[in-house]
């Protein structure tokens, strides 16, 4: 309630602004509301998609170019500013994806974004009888009110259809994608396909706020591409705050008025205090204005909160075989061959657990079944499906789920909204057995925050909220002590023989083996050389030669 009552006020005061300002002043806040939507767009790829541009201002000049050139040859604004949308999203389309395919995305996109704000720059600079060259062109404005209020309304409805989108399933995917795409992709989202949609977006929402700047700064140059103004935006979200709407508009106009006000006759010492203000926020205030307001609202619980969006249960396909089958899977890594024609099965109700000494391959296995790794050769089956094709989020939608060696919850949500997460990508809606509920129930924790048993707990109860029909585990006891081992033990039991789902656990600890397994396969350069019960693996001569070191 006092959040509306807060933003009717804002609404108010905003659009009676022109009857107590003067044309300079309203003209400085129609500039601010610009570059305000500029700042909120980048936030969409920086903030939201955690996507870092230091070239955003290529997608604004694209929208001031497009308007200039259209105005320069007569024609009206908005069918000039499609194509400039269009060439916007393809380019951010094209620079997310070559970004998110390298492991570590921050270089190539920052490398990516400085050189095409460049390249448009010397484009803008060269194609002198389209672009004006170096002079630019100049664009004319109906009136400092009319450009006010149209700055003002495009900006609102442009947010608001962004806040529409960010408060549902986009929103909630979108959190956890660039959060911990790992634990992401195990709540089947397509990670790289929601970032890049964001970025995408972000680069749209830019190119309107470039094409909504032209007529009020009356001047379109190459500079609007340039790195000055790259730098400015990424000033003014710091400045304001990441994942936030008031906070990027409230610092582009207040650090816009404070450019235009003091920036004539105070040029070098204005840019020295923004320089100063950046690296303060930077160091002492890294959420930005409206990130510490957030933080200290909600002291001591979660700052960020995952969107309530309704789930949309997808049903999968019956099984049609065998949870798991391996036939002849080998591995190398350059001339090292990891695994060399593996079979193995895991039959529904079972639990499997892979032993066998360091480097045997084992998790390397795991990674070829959950769909991170390729196999050389060979083939995997899930269900009685080839999934040689099928991505991580698509053997996780077939009903896989995978917890990892240290457990991977989103660590900045509470666990209630982990496990809400969890649900929003399940086959089904499923109850969870009664010792996870306060799990489900706390709003109030950090998840990262959680003791190690607990967030092991947090991320079974995360996995079983999916409604798996095959477990992947990796050494899922380390890390704990004795008693919390055996507890998993328990529960992992427990789930096998609620839900009969298979299980395949990567594992050391022969008393875990002993408590877990049905079956047991013993790894050995990247060949399974034993399979059996407990106590013939433990018989086994290879596997004592191999595993055990027992002659
Ligand atoms: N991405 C990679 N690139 C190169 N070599 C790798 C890669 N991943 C694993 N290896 C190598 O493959 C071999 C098998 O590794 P893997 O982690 O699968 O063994 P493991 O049986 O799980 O061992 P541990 O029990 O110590 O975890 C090791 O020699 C490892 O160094």
């Amino acid at each position: 309630m006092r959040k509306v009552l807060a933003i009717t006020a804002l609404a108010v005061l905003l659009a009676a602004a022109p009857f107590g300002l003067g044309a300079f002043t309203l003209a400085i806040l129609t500039l601010g509301l610009a570059y305000g939507l500029f700042a909120f767009g980048l936030d969409l790829a920086w903030g939201r998609a955690g996507l870092l541009s230091v070239g955003h201002a290529a997608f604004f000049g694209l929208g001031a170019y497009a308007v200039a050139i259209g105005q320069d040859h007569g024609w009206p604004p908005v069918p000039t500013l499609g194509p400039a949308i269009v060439v916007s999203v393809v380019i951010a389309l094209l620079v997310a994806g070559i970004g998110l395919a390298s492991a570590v995305p921050d270089a190539p996109l920052i490398l990516l974004t400085l050189g095409i704000g460049l390249l448009l720059q010397k484009a803008a600079t060269s194609f002198t009888s389209v672009t004006g060259g170096s002079n630019g062109l100049s664009v004319s404005d109906t009136g400092v009110v009319t450009g006010y209020y149209r700055t003002l309304v495009v900006a609102a409805v442009l947010v608001a259809l962004c806040v529409w989108l960010l408060r549902g399933r986009f929103g909630a995917r979108l959190v956890a994608a660039a959060r911990n795409p790992e634990r992401a992709e195990q709540t089947s989202i397509d990670t790289k396909r929601v970032r890049t949609i964001a970025f995408a977006l972000s680069a749209a929402v830019s190119t309107v706020a470039g094409a909504l700047y032209a007529p009020v700064a009356g001047l379109v140059s190459p500079p609007v591409f340039g790195l000055a103004l790259s730098t400015s935006v990424l000033v003014w979200l710091a400045v304001g705050g990441r994942e936030s709407v008031l906070g990027p508009f409230l610092a582009a106009v207040v650090l816009t008025a404070g450019q235009q006000l003091l920036g004539s006759s105070w040029q070098s010492w204005y840019v020295l205090g923004l320089a100063a203000v950046f690296v303060f926020v930077v160091q002492v205030l890294p959420g930005g204005i409206a990130g510490t307001a957030r933080a200290w609202l909600r002291r001591g619980r979660p700052a960020v909160t995952l969107p309530r969006a309704k789930p949309r249960p997808r049903p999968v396909p019956p099984s049609d075989g065998p949870a798991l089958v391996l036939r002849g899977v080998s591995k190398s890594f350059g001339p090292v061959s990891v695994l060399d024609g593996v079979d193995l099965a895991v039959p529904p109700g079972r639990c499997v657990c892979l032993i066998g000494p360091n480097g045997a391959g084992k998790s390397t296995l795991l990674a070829i079944v959950a769909g991170q790794l390729a196999a050389d050769a060979g083939s995997v089956r899930l269900f009685g499906r080839d999934v040689a094709a099928l991505p991580v989020h698509d053997r996780v939608r077939l009903g896989v789920g995978r917890m990892f060696q240290i457990p991977s919850v989103i660590g900045e949500l509470s666990p209630a909204d982990n496990i809400r997460l969890a649900r929003l990508g399940a086959p089904a809606a499923v109850e969870l057995p009664a010792e996870y509920r306060d799990l489900a129930a706390d709003e109030d924790a950090v998840a990262s925050t959680l003791a190690l048993a607990d967030r092991r707990r947090l991320e079974l109860a995360m996995v079983l909220a999916g409604a798996p029909r095959l477990v992947l585990l990796d050494e899922p006891a380390a890390g704990l002590g004795p008693d919390d081992a055996r507890q998993l033990v328990r529960a992992l039991r427990d789930v096998i023989a609620h839900t009969g789902c298979a299980m395949l656990v990567v594992e050391h600890d022969m008393e875990i083996v002993r408590g877990l397994a049905d079956d047991v396969a013993a790894l050995h350069q990247g060949r399974v050389i034993a399979h059996g019960s407990m106590d013939e693996i433990v018989a086994d001569a290879a596997v004592r030669q191999a595993y055990l070191g027992a002659s």
